[in-house]
């Protein structure tokens, strides 16, 4: 299985703008693909965010299988972590993620009233791995991309604050993170996800990873989508003998690459159905997915 790694540059410079970025903010919303929470999260946004409360925003849900959401949501509630599940889109995030906001950070904003100070907007930002779904939440939560302007950290720094409601304010740039792998499998997963650029990775590797997921754990919503008997199953012995099998399903004779696009497309939008290709229970003990 070929390594995938992002480039160690763009990894140091976007946790150096979320480093920097952190003393302006009260909350950090953490964007994670439902179908690979594990995969898509970076545990070294906890660290930047230090004492910070951070909300998980699990993204993608309707491309994901509700019972594994159910486990997901059961296991960080475990850990305490605060924690929304959403499809981005939805027209209703900005009420949902006001709501839970103002939940989590409830005592500080008594505690700043107790002291006199005046009623002001929770300051939120919001970082992922690329393609998760930060455009289209924040496009959503801030409707009118209304600018906020005065005399407050951020904007002298050049940076700008979006309003989304009267009790929510946004930085204007999401953060998109790029962070060291801790296995191979998560680099394979973030490729299958669509956070890793296509010109990174080779697509046929991505696809006999798919594909050996789906033998294993999705076999049925496999054969389903391409017409595959169980003949056709068990004579494919290994991934490659199954990608070729597919390949001539789909009338694309011994074009591996055009076959292996095709299933990474269909993966990704959901063609074959809902799937979630991590569980808690797949994490070792140090809650790594190996
Ligand atoms: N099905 C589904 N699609 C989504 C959801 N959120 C975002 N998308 C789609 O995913 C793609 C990427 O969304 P963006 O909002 O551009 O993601 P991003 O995190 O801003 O991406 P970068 O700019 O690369 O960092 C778009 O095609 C969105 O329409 C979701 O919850 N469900």
């Amino acid at each position: 299985m070929a390594v995938i790694q992002w480039f160690p540059g763009h990894m140091a410079k976007a946790l150096r703008q979320i480093r920097e970025q952190m003393p302006l903010v009260d909350i950090v919303f953490e964007l994670v693909d439902a179908r690979v929470p594990y995969s898509s999260q970076n545990p070294e946004v906890a660290l930047a965010a230090g004492d910070k409360p951070r909300l998980l925003i699990m993204t993608k849900t309707d491309l994901a299988d509700h019972d594994r959401l159910a486990e997901w949501l059961a296991f960080f509630k475990k850990q305490g972590q605060p924690v929304l599940a959403l499809d981005s889109r939805q027209q209703n995030v900005a009420k949902l993620v006001t709501a839970k906001s103002k939940e989590i950070l409830h005592d500080k904003m008594v505690e700043e009233s107790a002291k006199g100070l005046k009623k002001r907007p929770i300051r939120a930002m919001c970082v992922g791995v690329p393609n998760v779904g930060k455009s289209t939440l924040l496009n959503h939560l801030v409707k009118k991309n209304v600018a906020v302007t005065g005399n407050r950290p951020g904007v002298t720094t050049g940076q700008q604050w979006l309003r989304s409601s009267a009790d929510l304010e946004l930085l204007d740039t999401p953060g998109v993170l790029w962070h060291k792998f801790a296995s191979a499998k998560q680099g394979q997963m973030l490729a299958l996800s669509g956070a890793i650029k296509d010109s990174l990775y080779p697509k046929d590797d991505v696809a006999l990873f798919a594909l050996h997921y789906l033998r294993e754990h999705q076999p049925t919503k496999l054969a389903q989508r391409y017409r595959l008997t169980e003949a056709d199953l068990a004579d494919s012995v290994t991934d490659p003998d199954l990608l070729l099998t597919i390949t001539q399903k789909m009338g694309f004779h011994d074009d591996y690459d055009r076959a292996s696009e095709r299933l990474i497309f269909d993966l990704r939008k959901g063609k074959l159905g809902p799937i979630t290709m991590e569980v808690p229970g797949d994490l070792n003990a140090e809650g790594i997915n190996e």
